[in-house]
Order: structure tokens, then sequence, then C-alpha cells
């Protein structure tokens, strides 16, 4: 065993990147709320509300105490959905040491201030060197991570040797793990993808081709591009795992919660049903709330996420949508983004 790492919380990502650090040999002890999933993890090794039947690594150990998660940690990794960031955070408060290795991997941002994840948990730890939290992000859904499939992932720091260390903790031969300095690049593209993954699984339930969908991940980049840009984050960053990648991901698999939404919304059941079916986190749709209100502070167009949101929060039909978007006046197509870009990045 080389470091004592805590992972909050014991959903299915927070499962998965415990299982990585087992098999890399760290002392691995995840922090749930409830007492009956504790034991579940620490006798019959499962955690079957999530992950099914798979067999988690005998050494990946649980416990419903904040004290005892975080005591003597060397690193923590928050993988609590967004909603849950700050409540989890002011549970950390007490118990995080100023010099443990802090990172997130939650795709979201808080609804209420519309503030990036980061922002959420350097607020609520005071104490805790803001500039040092590292996110992690990419391509990676928990069902394939678990079962060791080839997997790549980005961790973003403006602290390089923070994201180094956890790059350290986290690689190995089926995990890759990339290092980028974009925090906020990171952080905004990986929320974003997932109101297009929504909109990918609509498409598809509606019937639409694959030509729908290359629409949709083509130009839901450049929504995700133009809205990341002016929040500060590197152009670049939305060419790489936590921008296409994450997105193609998530817009094509069967394992993505955000594509099931999606396509369960076009066979016409409500947002409540489909959320109460899913039993899991969907982050896109409080995603859809945020990012149409930041669409409009830092006054970029964004036609696919307004779209949504009229669908999922207005009653507008999918296919009435659709029609809407594909009826818009004509543009170019990438005028805005470089025009952003050049301004933006190069005087
Ligand atoms: N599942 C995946 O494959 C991936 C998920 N993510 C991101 O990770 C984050 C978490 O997602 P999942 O693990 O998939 O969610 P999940 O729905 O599988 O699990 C969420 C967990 O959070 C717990 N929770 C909810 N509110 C809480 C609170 N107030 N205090 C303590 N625990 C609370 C639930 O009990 C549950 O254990 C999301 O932001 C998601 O976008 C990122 C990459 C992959
Ligand atoms: O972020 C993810 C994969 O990278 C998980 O996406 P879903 O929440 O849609 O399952």
């Amino acid at each position: 065993m080389t470091d004592k790492v805590s992972v909050l919380v014991a959903g299915s990502w927070g499962t998965a990147i415990a299982s990585v650090l087992a098999e890399n040999q760290h002392d691995v002890m995840l922090w749930t709320r409830s007492e009956r999933q504790a034991a579940e993890i620490n006798v019959e090794h499962r955690n079957r509300r999530f992950l099914g039947d798979v067999e988690l690594p005998p050494h990946v150990r649980a416990t419903a105490s904040m004290e005892e998660a975080l005591r003597d940690a060397s690193a923590v990794i928050v993988v609590a959905p967004s909603a849950a960031m700050r409540e989890v955070a002011r549970q950390m408060r007490p118990f995080l040491q100023k010099d443990t290795v802090l990172v997130h991997a939650t795709k979201g941002f808080e609804t209420a201030g519309l503030r990036r994840m980061s922002t959420v948990l350097a607020e609520e730890l005071p104490h805790y060197d803001a500039d040092s939290i590292v996110v992690l992000s990419g391509p990676s859904h928990a069902e394939e991570v678990i079962t060791q499939c080839p997997t790549t992932v980005v961790v973003a720091s403006a602290d390089p040797q923070a994201a180094e260390k956890a790059q350290d903790l986290l690689i190995n031969t089926y995990f890759r793990v990339y290092t980028n300095p974009d925090m906020i690049g990171v952080e905004v593209g990986g929320a974003l993808k997932n109101i297009i993954a929504l909109g990918a699984g609509l498409s598809d339930g509606l019937g639409f081709g694959d030509n729908a969908k290359a629409a949709l991940l083509t130009r839901g980049l450049a929504e995700i591009s133009r809205l990341g840009t002016a929040m500060g984050g590197n152009p670049l960053t939305f060419s790489g795992l936590a921008g296409v990648g994450d997105l193609v991901v998530t817009c094509t698999s069967k394992h993505s919660r955000n594509w099931r939404a999606g396509y369960m919304l076009a066979q016409g059941n409500s947002l409540e049903t489909v959320l109460e079916q899913m039993g899991m986190v969907v982050e896109g749709v409080r995603t859809t709330q945020a990012a149409c209100i930041l669409s409009q502070k830092y006054d970029i167009s964004m036609p696919i996420a307004d779209e949504l949101y009229a669908v999922l929060f207005e009653g507008k039909s999918p296919r009435t949508a659709v029609e809407d978007l594909m009826g818009r006046g004509r543009t170019h197509e990438i005028e805005e983004v470089a025009k952003q870009v050049q301004t933006k990045w190069f005087g």
C-alpha cells in the first residue's frame, strides 16, 4: 500500500474510481452516508444498486463516518452529484487536512449561483488552497472502468504538481491519465456535454438517424466551445478528452444516463417519470438550466441548449424543437467561434 486515498461518495463513478485506486495498491476508503451500503461493500464486496453484481477489489473499504474516511488521507476524490457537492464539502471541512491532494470528478454546475464545482469546494473549504484543487474528467463510463476496459481521462489543475500527484495515483495499464492546466475548460466541457447527450437520446428516440446525431455532436461542440471559451477555458481543451472525447462517449454509449433520459423523453415519458425510473443522477437536466442562464450572462448563442430547456421545462414537444432548430436563420459554420478565439486568445 502506498497512499491512503478517500473517495466520497459511493455512487457508480466513486466506486469505479475506488476500484482503480485499489488495483493500484492504494489503501482506499469509500465514504457513503448509508451504513447499509458501507456494510454491503465491506462484507459482500459489491455495490449492487449502482454496479450490479460486479465484485470490487477486496481492499476497497467503506465507512459512513466522514472523520474515519478523511483521517490520514493523502488524497481525497469527491464524486458527489453536483447538487450535493456543497453539502458534502461542508461535512468534509472539519476533517480535511490542508496538505491533502483534493480532486473532484463531478460534471455539473451549482444551479443556484452558476458555480463550477471547484469554486463550491473552495468556498466551503476556506483553509484549503483553491489553486491546488484538481478536476478529473473525460470519457469514462463507470460500467466500463470497473471491468477494466481501456479508458483515458484528464486531470486539470492550476497547480501542476497537484495534477501530477492525481495522475500518479490513478494511472495504470487500463486507465490512462493525462494532465491539462486548463481547470475551467475541463470543468465546463465535462458539464456541458451532458446537455448534448440528452439531445442525442431525444434524437434517437424520435427515430432520427446518424446524420442527426453527427449534427448534434458537431453543433453541440460549437456551443460548448463558445460558452467554455467565454468563461475562460482554452479552446483547445474542447477538442480533447473533456470535450470531444466525453461528448462522443456520452452521446453514443448505452451506459449514458443522459442519453437514456433523452430517449425516454422522446417516447413521451414526463421528466419526473424519467428521473424516477433512472434512479441515478442525470446531470444534464440541471446543467441545461445553468447553461441557458450562463449563455445569457456571456451573450453566447446556444440554440440546442435553449430548445432542450423548452422541452424539459416548458412542455415543448421534442419534434417541434427539432423543427425549430432546423428552421433557424441561415448562419456561418465557424465564424462566431473563430472570432471569439481570435479576440480572446490571440489578441
Ligand atoms: N457514472 C459515470 O459513469 C460517471 C459519472 N460522472 C459524474 O460523477 C458524478 C456522480 O455521478 P454517479 O456516481 O454516476 O452518480 P450515481 O447516481 O451513481 O450516485 C450518486 C451517489 O451520490 C449519493 N448522494 C446523493 N446526494 C448525496 C448527499 N447529499 N450526500 C451524500 N451522498 C449523496 C447517492 O446516495 C449515490 O450514492 C456526476 O456529476 C456524474 O456526472 C463522471 C464520469 C463518469
Ligand atoms: O460522464 C460520463 C461518461 O464520461 C457519464 O455520463 P452519464 O451521466 O450520461 O452516464
